[in-house]
């Protein structure tokens, strides 16, 4: 089981690098516009000397045909090093790429995945991650835990190494649920994550036993002053 950040957001990351057991950064296009018109590469370099070099970074190509897509790979990789994740969009494009850099040992996550087969074509040819879009397949009636069941299936009764990285939630159920379906890893939007944990009945649970404790030994009582 794995949690990954999707954000693009210095602050945010460096904000909850230190409190969640998280194993990489994901990004796309979409999620870096947020950040403004920054120097991508010292930003994007700056994400991994935050991570450091055990976590894994994600980076989403931003072309369409599958030369240019082979030489943002180069780019990425010439620019981040070799162990970044190069995201592709599993089209007729994208998993030409994929086929032809996994010959080329990159790691590769395959990504904008709304359908069964889509993410198969992406286990077949080898990449690492399979990025299933939860919410978005939410939103036109497609069955996104049918299609992580799916996955999981797949990938456990053929014996592929892929691992499934859910992607796109707008809540901690469907992050829940892509897990009981089998995904490996879930990539959420830390404050997603930091809300979770926000819940008026944690803290009140908290308040109860700082009340009881306060009662016998006194106020701002703690076993460091007794
Ligand atoms: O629907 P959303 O929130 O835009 O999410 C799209 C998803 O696609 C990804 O690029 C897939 O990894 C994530 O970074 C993101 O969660």
């Amino acid at each position: 089981m794995e949690l990954m950040f999707d954000t693009g957001n210095i602050s945010q990351i460096k904000t909850y690098a230190n409190v969640f057991p998280f194993s990489g950064v994901t990004t796309n296009p979409s999620i870096l516009k947020k950040e403004g018109k920054v120097n991508i590469w010292d930003h994007l370099r700056e994400i991994r000397n935050i991570i450091g070099p055990e976590k894994s970074l994600h980076v989403q190509v931003t072309t369409d045909r599958s030369d240019e897509i082979i030489k943002e790979a180069y780019k990425i990789v010439q620019q981040l090093g070799k162990e970044t994740y190069i995201k592709i969009p599993v089209t007729i494009e994208g998993l030409q790429a994929i086929q032809f850099l996994k010959t080329e040992d990159f790691h590769i996550t395959a990504t904008a995945i709304y359908t069964m087969a889509q993410g198969d074509y992406a286990i077949l040819a080898g990449a690492d991650y399979i990025a299933p879009y939860f919410n978005r397949m939410e939103n036109i009636n497609i069955d996104a835990k049918a299609v992580i069941r799916h996955f999981s299936h797949v990938i456990q009764a053929f014996h592929k190494e892929t691992k499934i990285v859910a992607a796109s939630f707008k809540n901690m159920g469907q992050v829940m649920s892509a897990f009981e379906c089998g995904a490996h890893s879930a990539t959420v939007d830390p404050s997603l994550l930091a809300d979770s944990l926000k819940m008026p009945a944690i803290q009140g649970a908290i308040d109860r036993f700082k009340e009881d404790w306060e009662s016998v030994y006194g106020k701002g009582a703690s076993f460091l002053n007794l």
